[in-house]
């Protein structure tokens, strides 16, 4: 048979196809560009092989029904006729292995009789990754030529550049979630940040109101937190905000969210909490820091609450395109205010914030 022009055309047609099926995957497309492969060069057997640590691994094979080879299997380096091509370092056909005293002997004629074998390795940056690689138990009925070689190198060419993309997106990807996880985090404690407050917090206040049910929220400050910085300075009140924030973490229960909220300021979420609750869970966690020997002297806080039942906050309710963000605000300005009346008190204490019901009238003023 003749090889013409036209079927290294057909080749380079049949890579634009399955350039264009990338969302198919790689495997996918893998497998056609194996079959591609055995049709071009009229072999039965085709594998994209990976070599790690002196291992052939097939990565993707392409075999007839009576060729037991699938995908993972591995075998000695040494032992394949890709560590011929490797050492070659560049492709390598051969029409009739039995008659070529090279091959003949080598230990993977002996193993596995193949007679016809074209195959090329694929490189990374320069490195061997593996090889991409065809062949047959009969010899084959033509002389490889210079079209079969440009044809294999064309082909390999086209799988290298798409491992690289595939590695590049995987990475790009694995960035993009570091970068976004870092976004949400605080870079000091290593809690959930402000940003990533309002984003978890804001879905569950409009299930709340959805599902009429209850919720409570406390800010949490560090007392007299500047005098630890003043006294010890800067580099252990770091450190004991960060003591805080881990113990706070530990302490509050699963359901909870907690966050930094700013400076020496935290904000945990207490869904489907109402306030005599809220104010239990406070009490415990202020008295488990209490007991904590953060630095050389005793560290308290002080807890302000805000807790929402449906029918609360009944001004906010006609304005409802963001009432969610609304009933936040509230809670937190409540939440603010009990936190002040609790520093009043004293500091290391909880206060709940007191809500006054407003009458029909006012609520018509709202
Ligand atoms: N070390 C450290 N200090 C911070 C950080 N963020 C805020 N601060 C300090 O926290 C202190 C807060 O002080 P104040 O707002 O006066 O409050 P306080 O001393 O805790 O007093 P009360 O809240 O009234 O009990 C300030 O001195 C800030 O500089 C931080 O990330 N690291």
């Amino acid at each position: 048979m003749a090889v013409t022009a036209s079927s290294s055309e057909k080749v380079i047609r049949g890579l634009y196809q399955i350039t264009n099926n990338h969302d198919q995957g790689f495997e996918a497309q893998i497998e056609q560009i194996l079959k591609m492969g055995l049709e071009r060069f009229n072999l039965d057997i085709g594998i994209l092989s990976k070599i790690e640590d002196n291992q052939y691994i097939v990565k993707y094979c392409v075999v007839p029904d009576d060729v037991e080879l699938t995908s993972g299997v591995e075998f000695d380096f040494n032992s394949t006729y890709c560590h011929i091509t490797c050492q070659a370092n560049e492709p390598t056909a051969i029409e009739h292995i039995g008659e070529d005293d090279r091959y003949a002997n080598h230990p993977a004629y002996q193993a596995f009789g193949l007679e016809s074998y074209i195959g090329m390795p694929i490189k990374l940056n320069g490195e061997i990754y593996g090889t991409l690689n065809f062949s047959s138990a009969t010899p084959y009925k033509r002389q490889f030529q210079e079209s079969d070689i440009d044809a294999i190198q064309l082909v390999t060419a086209w799988v290298e550049v798409e491992i690289i993309r595939r590695r590049q997106e995987k990475r790009l990807k694995e960035l993009n979630q570091i970068l976004e996880r870092k976004a949400y985090e605080d870079s000091l404690t290593c809690i959930p940040n402000r940003r990533a407050m309002f984003k978890h917090v804001s879905p569950d206040v409009s299930r709340i109101i959805r599902e009429q049910g209850k919720a409570s929220l406390a800010i949490i400050d560090i007392d007299l937190f500047k005098n630890i910085n003043d006294t010890y300075g800067h580099q252990i009140g770091d450190d004991v905000l960060k003591k805080v924030a881990s113990a706070l973490n530990e302490s509050k229960r699963d359901y909870d969210f907690i966050s930094r909220f700013g400076g020496e300021e935290f904000l945990l979420w207490l869904p489907n909490t109402n306030a005599q609750a809220a104010e239990t869970v406070c009490t415990r966690i202020k008295n488990n820091i209490e007991k904590l020997s953060l630095c050389a002297t005793t560290v308290t806080i002080s807890i302000g609450i805000s807790s929402y039942s449906d029918g609360d906050l009944q001004h906010l309710k006609n304005k409802q395109s963001k009432l969610n963000r609304l009933i936040l605000d509230e809670l937190i300005s409540e939440a603010d205010q009990a936190l002040y009346h609790a520093k009043d008190a004293g500091r290391n204490c909880v206060k709940s914030y007191q809500r006054v019901t407003l009458t029909n009238a006012e609520l018509a003023m709202c």
